[in-house]
């Protein structure tokens, strides 16, 4: 699914308005109608109502919102802010019929004003700004949306959270932005819904559909995609009946140190439970017996060292080469990867240790193969390349580097995000809290070094593996709960999440 940023949207909603037949305030109604019935199905008519409204097209949805839940039998107050006497075409029309109802207990606010009291149990529904906001709220808008959080009463927003930039929130502080415990978007979600920053200020989201044109939708390129089950299952492909194992590739899978022998494990249990057709790993020594036991299906090829990884050398070819879960940091094997990254031609997984080995030398970035691809979670990407202090900075520095080392970088997390070189960024929406366990990112490197082998292109294989990861934790789950959760159990449930994706 395409992820559209808000000059995309605007684009598509002139396009609806032009050759489709429908109005701006047809529009407005559509999406007060939608958001109506959502309230009514969450909250009873003796729920004491505010509409916050704004001088924008948001406000209008948000005065259109007021007058449908007052026909309902809802006690609504309403506050129009028209500070600088420039409301939106849409905003006068939406006031009009509003006012038309007659008795309405609405107040609009046009300069100084002190803001009424808003008891706890009330709900408030924002409508002061949704995806024509310029730039962070300040002044008395900041003061006001602050007043709003502090009364502690339930908040619905539309579109947006009123200060919620749609796409980039930097800048933004979370004292002037609504905290809402609902957000409901119109027609798309937005770039801002994907990144982990803004779930406070969110709250739960639901977009809502108001027909806005399908053909102008298809049309339009975007740079983000969400990737959903339905797009998992159209990528991943059916296994002919005459199919052998020879068909779906061979993994080489380089991990493990004293003590970190688990990660290797989890990481062959990933990879095996994701249809890989042959699996080496190569270990530490003193990890033979152990591997050979515990994960029979494997091949195992030990290094000379005991302790830990000193040398890296392929015996064979292998469609696919995943580095680094457990591995450690010593000198010697900082020695080796660089060794190998150095002389590797194709792309590479290059997951944990391996990027705290590159992190140590940093001029082997230099020398990964192109599209390969790197899976840190946040500690490992800011030792990478250096701190940031949220993860829209982070995203923002990934597009910089995979643009620049030609290599796709995927970010773990809720969403764990995949960006490209050339600047395309997927959002993966599966999983949960279940994941955050230890060896969890191990069973990922498992997955998507399995998927490579079969062929999947290394961006699909990064998403489509941190797809079936997530829906593998979510099953694991459903048995165990969000605290009892095993990386070894999502290991376990992938075959089950590929068929129920396939499904
Ligand atoms: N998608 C769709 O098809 C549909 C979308 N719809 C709805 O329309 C909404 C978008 O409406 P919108 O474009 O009128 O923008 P909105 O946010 O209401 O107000 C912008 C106003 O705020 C002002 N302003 C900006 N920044 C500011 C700041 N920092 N501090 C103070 N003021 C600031 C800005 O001023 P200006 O930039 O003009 O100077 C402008 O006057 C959208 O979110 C959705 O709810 C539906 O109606 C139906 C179809
Ligand atoms: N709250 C969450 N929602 C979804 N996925 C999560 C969540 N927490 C962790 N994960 C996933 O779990 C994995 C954790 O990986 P990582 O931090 O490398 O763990 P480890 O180093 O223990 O193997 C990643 O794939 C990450 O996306
Ligand atoms: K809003």
């Amino acid at each position: 699914m395409k992820i559209f940023t808000n000059d995309q949207i605007r684009s598509i909603e002139k396009y609806t308005i032009e050759n489709e037949g429908v109005t701006s305030d047809e529009l407005i109604e559509r999406a007060a109608a939608a958001i109506t019935c959502e309230i009514m199905s969450r909250w009873r008519q003796s729920k004491n109502v505010w509409v916050i409204a704004g001088q924008g097209n948001n406000g209008a949805d948000a005065l259109a919102v007021a007058r449908m839940l007052l026909e309902q039998g809802y006690n609504v107050q309403v506050l129009l802010f028209n500070v600088f006497g420039r409301l939106s075409e849409g905003c006068i029309h939406s006031r009009k019929r509003l006012l038309d109802l007659g008795d309405v207990n609405f107040t609009e606010v046009t300069g100084d004003f002190n803001p009424p009291f808003i008891s706890p149990d009330a709900l408030v529904i924002d409508g002061l700004f949704g995806s024509g906001l310029r730039e962070p709220l300040t002044g008395g808008f900041r003061s006001f949306v602050d007043y709003i959080n502090e009364s502690k009463a339930t908040i619905v927003s539309i579109d947006v959270p009123s200060g919620l930039m749609a796409e980039w929130n930097e800048d933004t502080l979370r004292r002037n932005v609504i905290h809402a415990h609902l957000t409901l978007a119109i027609q798309f979600p937005r770039v801002a819904f994907f990144i982990a920053d803004n779930a406070e200020f969110l709250g739960e989201w639901k977009v809502l559909d108001i027909e806005l044109s399908q053909q102008e939708t298809r049309n339009t390129q975007s740079r983000f995609f969400l990737l959903e089950k339905n797009d998992a299952k159209r990528v991943l492909r059916h296994r002919s009946r005459f199919s052998s194992k020879a068909d779906y590739g061979s993994a080489m899978i380089v991990a493990g140190s004293y003590g970190m022998l688990g990660a290797a494990q989890m990481c062959a249990r990933g990879a095996l439970r994701s249809g890989v057709g042959k699996l080496t790993l190569h270990i530490p020594r003193c990890g033979f017996t152990v591997m050979q036991s515990e994960v029979p299906e494997a091949m195992v090829q030990v290094d000379r060292n005991d302790g830990g990884i000193t040398e890296i050398n392929l015996r064979h070819k292998y469609d696919a080469v995943a580095l680094g879960p457990g591995m450690g940091t010593h000198d010697l094997t900082v020695r080796a990867v660089e060794t190998f990254v150095n002389h590797a031609e194709k792309p590479l997984l290059l997951d944990a240790d391996a990027l705290n080995c590159i992190a140590e030398r940093p001029t082997i970035l230099n020398t990964i193969p192109p599209m390969s691809v790197l899976t840190p979670h946040a500690g490992e990407f800011d030792r990478l390349f250096g701190e940031h202090n949220c993860m829209e900075a982070r995203i923002k520095t990934a597009v910089e580097k995979a643009a620049y080392y030609d290599i796709i970088i995927l970010l773990k997390g809720y969403y764990t995000t995949v960006v490209r070189p050339d600047g395309r960024i997927l959002f993966s929406c599966s999983g949960g809290p279940a994941l955050a366990t230890p060896g969890s990112g191990d069973v990922l490197t498992g997955v998507i070094a399995a998927l490579l082998a079969q062929g999947y292109s290394p961006d699909i294989a990064a998403t489509l593996g941190a797809f079936i990861h997530g829906y593998a934790g979510e099953l694991a789950a459903e048995t165990h709960g969000e605290y009892g959760v095993l990386a070894t159990d999502i290991a376990d449930r992938i075959g089950t999440a590929i068929r129920d994706i396939m499904c």
